[in-house]
């Protein structure tokens, strides 16, 4: 089966014990040849995506001077609300980041080893007027988390491993959270329509083990890449989740499961949205393939700790990416809002 368009998969469906085969060998081929699935039935209520995408909706729609208050008081560039400009100044992105607990403390508490709950030292950033969305956001987190646990127990049960091959159990995932914010953007400095020529977000691959998104907008920005290496649109579909595999699932299994390559094309007539949540195992986890993908051939995956590629993720972010205004804010421990072109963006 080769794959020219996604697969929709009825998550209860195919999890059930008369999950159809052309369902399975349809989540299967997704899971090698693209990395990437949309699942409907993934037991997140409508309701609960809603009123999460509502309320921060809400606070990303404020005139930008009010959203300066919202950027991390200590210049976290994964905390609260940033912008983010292209080389000439215009908006390209803009997110709102939610570190996975709020502090140290309540990290412990949820069972993460002590040297590690320093990555929570940086608080995260709620609006004045609307305290509970710190709820309505840990709602859809865990949600969102429950749909990448269901998709893993799928990809283990058309791989025909058991699902505790991964190890995942008993111990606090890691995670990262993100709503991304996409400005309508019409122009190309050369006249090009070609979707290379409007790139919102470039092509990558998520370093989780699956990552859980929603998206919402009025048209398809969203692309995955074929095995060909050509771009397929990941459509909108009404109450769908995508779920795209990242480099940590590829090497758990060998090789077997793509990381789902993904890029951000503009269009549209109003702002396009996205969450995503990261999902890893506990940051104790030393990755590494898995016994059942691992053949007399043997690996050519080096065995590493996730808390070792995640320890330094500001400092590393910053070296590849960090204006040196953002550097110098981050370093001074204030906050950082970049400059743009354009002042009403
Ligand atoms: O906005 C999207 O649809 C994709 C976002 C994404 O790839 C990311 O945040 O890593
Ligand atoms: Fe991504």
């Amino acid at each position: 089966m080769t794959i020219t368009k996604l697969p929709v998969i009825d998550l209860e469906l195919a999890l059930s014990d008369d999950a159809p085969a052309d369902l399975l060998d349809a989540a299967r081929a997704a899971a090698e040849q693209v990395g990437i699935i949309q699942v409907v039935n993934h037991g997140v209520p409508a309701e609960l995506i809603d009123e999460f995408h509502e309320r921060v909706g809400r606070i990303l729609d404020l005139p930008r001077e009010d959203k300066k208050a919202l950027a991390s008081p200590t210049g976290h560039p994964y905390r609260g609300w940033r912008q983010w400009p292209d080389d000439f100044g215009r908006l390209e992105l803009e997110r709102f980041s939610i570190g996975q607990f709020a502090t140290p403390d309540e990290a412990v508490a949820a069972g993460l080893p002590e040297e590690y709950a320093k990555l929570y030292e940086h608080a995260n950033v709620w609006p004045e007027d609307d305290p509970s969305l710190a709820d309505v956001a840990r709602r859809y987190h865990d949600a969102s988390v429950g749909v990448a646990e269901k998709v893993l127990a799928l990809y283990a049960r058309v791989l025909d491993v058991p699902v505790s091959a991964f190890p995942t159990a008993g111990r606090p995932y890691y995670t990262s959270f993100v709503v991304n914010n996409y400005p309508t953007w019409t122009y190309t400095d050369n006249g090009s329509t070609a979707d290379e020529d409007k790139l919102l977000l470039l092509e990558h691959a998520d370093g989780s083990a699956l990552t859980v998104l929603h998206q919402r907008g009025d048209y398809e920005g969203l692309q995955g890449q074929a095995p060909d290496g050509s771009w397929i649109p990941v459509p909108i579909v009404p109450g769908a989740l995508q779920v795209f595999s990242g480099t940590l699932l590829t090497k758990w299994t060998n090789g077997l499961l793509r990381p789902g390559r993904h890029r951000v094309v503009a269009g549209g007539t109003v702002t396009r949205r996205s969450t995503a949540v990261f999902w890893h195992p506990s940051l104790d986890t030393v990755i590494e393939p898995l016994a059942p993908f691992v053949r007399s051939e043997g690996t050519d995956f080096e065995p590493t700790l996730l808390w070792d590629d995640v320890k330094d993720n500001v400092e590393d972010y910053l070296q590849v990416f960090g204006r040196p205004e953002q550097v110098a804010a981050w370093r001074e421990g204030r906050p950082y809002v970049a400059e743009l072109a354009e002042a009403e963006a």
